[in-house]
Order: structure tokens, then sequence, then C-alpha cells
């Protein structure tokens, strides 16, 4: 059963193509939130299956029928934007109301439909005030209430919580899921912010630039990215990304980083993608899970290691994150570079440099990436934009009460599992 098939979905504006051949199902009551960075097309999506939006190609079908000839408001879908266009002049009950009235529909015992969804948002206290008497998440409760007391078989949320406080955003959000689960309404939700579809949603799609990336359980999407811009994306503290060459020699299988390497068996089965592979270079995401720190000395069994300094703590209180320098090089997309939907360049020319000369062009002030009996040298690009990447740190996670301190020497084990390796395309290379 498919409540809402989006398939091959585009559309133009201009040159601009904010949706580029998009194809989700979307199960009968179950939550999906379309994440991405601003500018991935996430809203323009959402207007196509309102009805808001005429598509440049593809279709939308709505508990298995097209949609192209149905007007928005016969699609039986409710939209909630972050700007929540209550009307000031009426009292609480009067707006929810007003999509009720606005049907005139005879059969509908309006006050009583008002009372229950009322109580299943929680306002029916609120009734009787006006707009500008709520605070923000009152509000964003009342908008809810409104949108589905015509009781849709979709609910479209676009960024609903954006304009709300940190901790009434976290608080929303879980009622929003378990609300939308209670009145099993198939609901997308739009959001940009990763905890956010994490938490709320059965699945998350994840767009970038118009195109879908990856759709699938939020432990899926975190554990198993397809793609560099997903692992990038996903995950907070957010993964590193450092670049590596992959040497094959003798019964090795080495994962150059430029100042210390990874060897791995070359008959393990779980590296046979890297076994064909010599030379190439990619980017390795490591999350702060796969790393551990582990006492100097010790080489733990099946566990390679990295060295490094420890850079910076941010102490959580009841964690720290530690930023731990190992002379790596991060792939030179910051994050955030990833994230700008004009970037103008291939991702592949932003994940790693293809020219074996351009270790000159590193800059003052950068690790020493020297040069290891591999010959590999990561390069950092100084002409691309933005700041320059912090010095090949790391990022772990370290339990309370014990910090390391900044300056200390480390040294992480590595769980080979957790490595995620991507090519230059930024697709996924999956070990075995
Ligand atoms: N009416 C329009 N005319 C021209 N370009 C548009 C229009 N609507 C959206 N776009 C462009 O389409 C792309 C996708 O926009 P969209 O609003 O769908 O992104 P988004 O992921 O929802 O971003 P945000 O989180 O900032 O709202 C952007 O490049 C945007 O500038």
């Amino acid at each position: 059963m498919v409540a809402i098939s989006i398939d091959r979905l585009t559309k133009s504006f201009g040159d601009v193509v904010a949706v580029d051949g998009v194809s989700i199902e979307v199960r009968p009551g179950e939550v999906l939130a379309l994440l991405g960075p601003t500018g991935c097309g996430k809203s323009t999506l959402l207007r196509l299956v309102a009805g808001l939006d005429q598509p440049s190609g593809g279709q939308v079908r709505i508990d298995g029928r097209p949609v192209d000839q149905t007007v928005a408001r016969e699609r039986r879908v409710a939209l909630v934007f972050p700007e929540q266009g209550l009307y000031p002049h009426l009292t609480v009950e009067q707006n929810i109301a007003f999509p009720l009235r606005a049907e005139a529909d005879p059969t509908v015992d309006v006050p009583a439909r008002v009372a229950e969804v009322a109580e299943q948002l929680g306002v029916t206290d609120l009734l009787r005030r006006r707009p500008d008497h709520l605070s923000g998440g009152e509000r964003q409760r009342v908008a809810i209430a409104r949108a589905i007391i015509r009781r849709p078989y979709v609910l479209l949320l676009d960024e609903p919580l954006s304009n709300l406080e940190a901790g009434v955003r976290a608080e929303l959000r879980t009622e929003v899921a378990a609300l939308a689960r209670r009145l099993a309404v198939t609901t997308l939700y739009v959001t940009h912010d990763q905890v956010e579809a994490m938490t709320v949603a059965d699945r998350v799609a994840v767009l970038r630039r118009g195109v879908l990336q990856q759709v699938g359980p939020p432990a899926q999407i975190y554990a198993d990215p397809d793609t560099l811009f997903v692992a990038a994306f996903v995950g907070t503290p957010r993964a590193s990304l450092v670049q590596a060459a992959i040497v094959v020699e003798g019964d090795r299988v080495v994962v150059d980083f430029g100042t210390q390497t990874l060897e791995f068996a070359r008959d393990d089965p779980r590296f046979a993608s890297l076994v064909t592979r010599h030379t190439e270079r990619v980017t390795v995401a490591l999350r702060p899970e796969a790393l551990t720190p582990v006492a100097a000395d010790t080489e733990p069994e099946g566990r390679p290691v990295l060295r490094g300094r420890v850079r910076l703590v941010e102490n959580l209180g009841h964690e720290a994150v530690v930023h731990v320098a190992t002379g790596a090089v991060p792939t030179s997309v910051a994050e955030s570079r990833l994230e700008l939907p004009d970037v103008g360049r291939h991702l592949a020319d932003l994940l790693t440099d293809s020219s074996s000369s351009a270790a000159s062009h590193r800059p003052d002030g950068l690790p020493a990436t020297a040069r290891t009996e591999y010959g590999f040298y990561p390069v950092y690009d100084p002409e691309l934009p933005g700041d320059p990447p912090p010095a090949g740190d790391v990022v772990i996670r370290v339990p309370a009460p014990v910090l390391p301190r900044v300056g200390e020497a480390l040294t992480l084990a590595v769980d080979p599992d957790r490595l995620l390796f991507f090519d230059r395309a930024g697709d996924r290379i999956r070990l075995g």
C-alpha cells in the first residue's frame, strides 16, 4: 500500500532545477522527513505534493490516484508553515473551526470536532484566547489543530518548529510525531535540522540540490549512508572526513592518510572492495564511535590505531567532544560547502584534488602532511573559498569524568567495521 507516490518529479524555475527527478513512496500512516540544507528543494517538493505548484515533469499520486488535475483544496492535504497565518481577530476556537465553517458541511458537528482536536493538541484551555496572547509553541499547536480539523489524508509540515526556541522545539517535535502516529495520518515533514528529522520520522529522505540522496529509517541513514553528503550531513557531532589513498602491497591493504596508515589483511573478505582500488584516492568518514581511546602502548587485537594530540575539548557535562589532530588532511569540503546549493564545482573536485603536484600549493600553517612510504601527499586546495578546514582533526566522544587535556597524546583504536569509505564522486565504497 502506498499513500503518496512521488514519481520522477521535477520542477525547474528557469535555470534552477529545484527538484530533480525525485521518486519516493510514502506508506499510509508513515511520517517521512524531507531533510536537506537550505535550497535543496524540500519546500518545492512539498508544494508540488500540496498542489500549490505544477511540476515540470513526473507525477504525484495520492492514495493511488494521480492528482495532476486536482486542485490543492481537493487533494485532502493540509499544509502547515512556520509562519502561521492565524487570524488575529479570531479566537483560538474560531481559528481551529475556520476550515470547517468555510466548508459549511451540515453533517459535521463543528464544536465537537474542535473540542476533539483541541484535546489532541493540548490547547483546550486556550480556546477563548486570541493568537497574540499565545506563546510561539501554543500558536504552532493551534495551527496544527486547524490543519487536521478537516481530517486530511496527508499532513504536510514545512519546518513547523523552526521559529520556536530550542526547548519548545524539542518538546513539540516528539508531540507532533506522537500525534501523527495516533491520527495515523500520512505525514511529510520538511526540516533542515537533522536531529529533528531523526527523532520525528519513521524514514528520512535526504535531498541535495534537488536530487534524492537516500531514503531510509533514521538508524540506517546514520550508520549506512549511501553518499558522502549523507555521511557528512547526518550525525552530531559530525563525522570526520579525511583524505586517504588505498595501497595494496603484499598481503596488506593500506589506507594511507599521508602521516599515518591503517593496515588490514588483504585476504580479509571485508576489504575485498578496497583491494580492487589500488592507488585510488578516497575519503574516509570517521564517526566518533569508530574511534576508542586506548592506552598508548597497546595494539588492540584486530584493530589498527591512529595517533594524535588533543586540540580541543568541548565539555558537555556528561561527556566531552574531543578534537584530536592526527595530521591527516580533511577532505576539502568544509561540510558547510557541501551544503551550499551553488558551489559550481563537481563534488569530486571538492572532495579530493587529483593533481599530484598540488602538494606544493599547501599553504603555510596547515599540518605537515609528511609523505608516507606509499607516496601519498594529501592535498588541501587553498583556491577553494571559505576558512581552511581544522588541521586533520578527528572527533571522538569521551564520557565524563576523566577527560583528556589539550595537548595530550592519544592513541585511538579504529573499529574497521565502522569505517565509511567514499570514492571521488562521493559514492559509498561498501566493505564486505
Ligand atoms: N518561485 C521560485 N522561483 C525561482 N526559484 C525558486 C522558486 N522557489 C524556489 N526556488 C529555488 O529553488 C531551489 C529550491 O528551493 P526550496 O525553497 O524548495 O528549498 P528548501 O530546501 O525548502 O530551502 P529552505 O530550507 O531554505 O526553505 C532554490 O534554489 C530556490 O532559490
